[in-house]
């Protein structure tokens, strides 16, 4: 799952920019959308709008966001705007009172946003906003005209993907099952973050006290893989952008089994996402897929119904 945040009309004061890499300006100028052309933000100036993505599952909709003319990824600069999001602990996640939060009291996460262009959209995506309890409130604090995105998929597979993850890092790691359940095959460990993550439904409360669910758009991650142009579609009606990006743009890659780009943004060249995305899963009991099915069927019902969407997961 993923989440992206968009601001739509920033009023950002005193502004700390980060260095533009060589080669953007130009990019920068071709994507600028309602601004004048080429027209750079001064330091009181607007800022662009800013999207951000939190999820469980992110890559995938970045790669077809980098289609995009007009959407500039954080990770795309060469100075990561510390604090936001660049690693755990140090966004929107982090705790006020923590020796790397001044940022917060001193409301310097806006300021570490990257420079933009009038017009232009910067987008941030942070797997784990979504499922952090005062990630709505800050978020809402610094814009609460910001559009949401959140990328999701089936949270059984979520959750094997998230151990497939944690097992190519950590080398004896326990099996899927001995962490997914207490006593053998008991109640479902919902402490387990692989598990906890896929409870939509309850991280989506927490958010909805912030936002309205007008300011979401919910992303299927299964359709993301089958069409996405048909999913980044939506994504660019929700941002107010012109449907450039089609299914012209995607190529099965066989050899992978996934969609890549027949030419990335400012390389022209076909690009598919890293080895460790759309890697194979290890192989889980099918009781224990079963049993985990069973336990979130509520939830995604509760979720669908939320979201007034079906993601057809059960
Ligand atoms: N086009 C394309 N190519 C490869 N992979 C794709 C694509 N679209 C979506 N996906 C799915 O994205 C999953 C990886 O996302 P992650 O959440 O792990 O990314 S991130 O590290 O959190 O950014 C990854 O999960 P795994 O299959 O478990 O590796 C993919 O299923």
């Amino acid at each position: 799952m993923h989440f992206l945040l968009t601001e739509e009309e920033p009023r950002y004061q005193h502004q700390r920019w980060v260095p533009d890499i060589p080669g953007q300006r130009q990019v920068h100028r071709q994507t600028v959308r309602h601004g004048r052309k080429g027209q750079e933000t001064s330091l009181n100036g607007p800022l662009g709008r800013t999207p951000v993505i939190p999820e469980p599952g992110s890559r995938g909709s970045e790669m077809v966001l980098r289609a995009r003319p007009g959407l500039v990824p954080v990770s795309a600069r060469p100075v990561r705007p510390v604090g936001f999001g660049a690693r755990p602990g140090e966004g929107f996640e982090q705790q006020p009172d923590a020796p790397l939060g001044s940022h917060w009291r001193h409301g310097g996460v806006r300021s570490l946003m990257p420079r933009t262009l009038d017009g232009q959209i910067t987008m941030e995506k942070t797997p784990s906003y979504f499922v952090t309890r005062e990630a709505p409130g800050r978020i809402h604090g610094m814009s609460p005209d910001t559009k949401l995105i959140v990328v999701v998929r089936n949270p059984v597979t979520r959750a094997i993907s998230d151990y497939t993850q944690t097992l190519s890092k950590t080398p004896g790691l326990p099996s899927f099952r001995a962490l997914a359940f207490r006593h053998g095959l008991g109640p479902v460990d919902t402490a387990w973050s692989a598990v906890r993550i896929g409870l939509y439904a309850q991280h989506l409360d927490n958010w909805l006290r912030f936002f309205p669910l007008s300011r979401f758009l919910f992303v299927s991650g299964e359709r993301l893989v089958s069409d996405p142009a048909g999913e980044l579609g939506r994504v660019q009606d929700f941002l107010g952008l012109r449907r450039v990006v089609t299914d012209k743009h995607f190529y099965f890659n066989a050899t992978k089994g996934f969609p890549c780009l027949k030419k990335a943004q400012g390389s022209g060249r076909p690009r598919c996402l890293g080895k460790s995305k759309g890697r194979p899963h290890p192989r889980v009991h099918a009781a224990v897929v079963q049993r985990l099915r069973d336990f979130y069927r509520p939830f995604n019902r509760k979720f669908y119904q939320m979201t007034g969407q079906d993601f057809g997961w059960d």
